[in-house]
């Protein structure tokens, strides 16, 4: 089990600060969910936290230390799961492939799939053979989700895995994560515009709003003024 820390991040895109002293605490076995209407920075938080975009200053810590100078890689070895917006799966490798381009990053006794992913999403296992492009946009969201915890993560990043997709799936999708929790005690980041979805499954709730985050704290005490003031379009 793991934790991470984010403190004060700032992050620019040239002259256009997108995170401006982002701060939040992802605990081990809850679910933590970061909602906040498109383009106030969730995505580019995710990216910083993978090591996929490079942070003015602020600092991120996994169990207390910092991971700042790691590279992304290194960073899923230290335990970090990602499932990244727009699934990005290969549309040209097989499903099997897919999963298989996420054990690179585990030891080589641990480099196989593991069963319990396919018991996960049983629609992974029917469709092993199929290409990744060949799956509908559900299917490939699972497949990423799938992908992900190939690496063995301890703490699950997610960027709108709702986003686009049928609402069955989209059910199936949260039993899923619910299910990672209460089994292995897996920390979850999920990052949402679908506020019913953050609603269910959260423990925790951040709201962000152009670049900072403007309200922290328990589920329950998501105020339908915040809702209202930072969500509403
Ligand atoms: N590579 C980039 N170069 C320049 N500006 C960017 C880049 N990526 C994002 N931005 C800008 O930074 C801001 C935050 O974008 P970001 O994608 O992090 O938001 P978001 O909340 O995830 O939104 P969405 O749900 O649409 O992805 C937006 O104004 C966006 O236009």
């Amino acid at each position: 089990m793991i934790s991470l820390n984010v403190s004060n991040l700032d992050l620019y895109y040239g002259a256009a600060q997108a995170l401006k002293g982002v701060s939040l605490e992802v605990k081990p076995g809850a679910i933590t969910c970061v909602l906040g209407r498109n383009g106030v920075g969730k995505s580019s938080l995710l990216r910083a936290i993978m090591g996929l975009q490079r942070v003015k200053s602020g600092s991120i810590a996994i169990d207390g230390r910092p991971i700042d100078a790691l590279a992304p890689y290194a960073r899923v070895r230290s335990g970090l799961g990602y499932v990244p917006q727009g699934r990005e799966i290969f549309p040209l490798l097989t499903v099997e492939e897919n999963l298989r381009t996420g054990l690179s990053t585990v030891p080589r006794a641990e480099r196989f799939i593991d069963p319990e992913v396919l018991r996960l999403f049983p629609v992974l296992k029917d469709m092993l053979a199929r290409r990744g492009g060949d799956l509908s946009g559900g299917q490939q969201q699972q497949l990423a989700i799938g992908r992900a915890l190939a690496t063995r993560p301890k703490l699950l990043v997610l960027d709108e895995p709702t986003e686009g997709i049928q609402p069955s799936i989209i059910k199936d999708i949260g039993h899923a994560i619910r299910y990672l929790k209460e089994t292995s005690g897996m920390a979850i980041l999920l990052v949402e515009q679908y506020l019913d979805f953050c609603r269910e499954l959260a423990d925790r709730v951040y709201i962000m709003d152009r670049g900072e985050v403007v309200h922290g704290g328990p589920a329950e005490d998501l105020d339908r003024a915040d809702v209202r003031r930072h969500l509403m379009f």
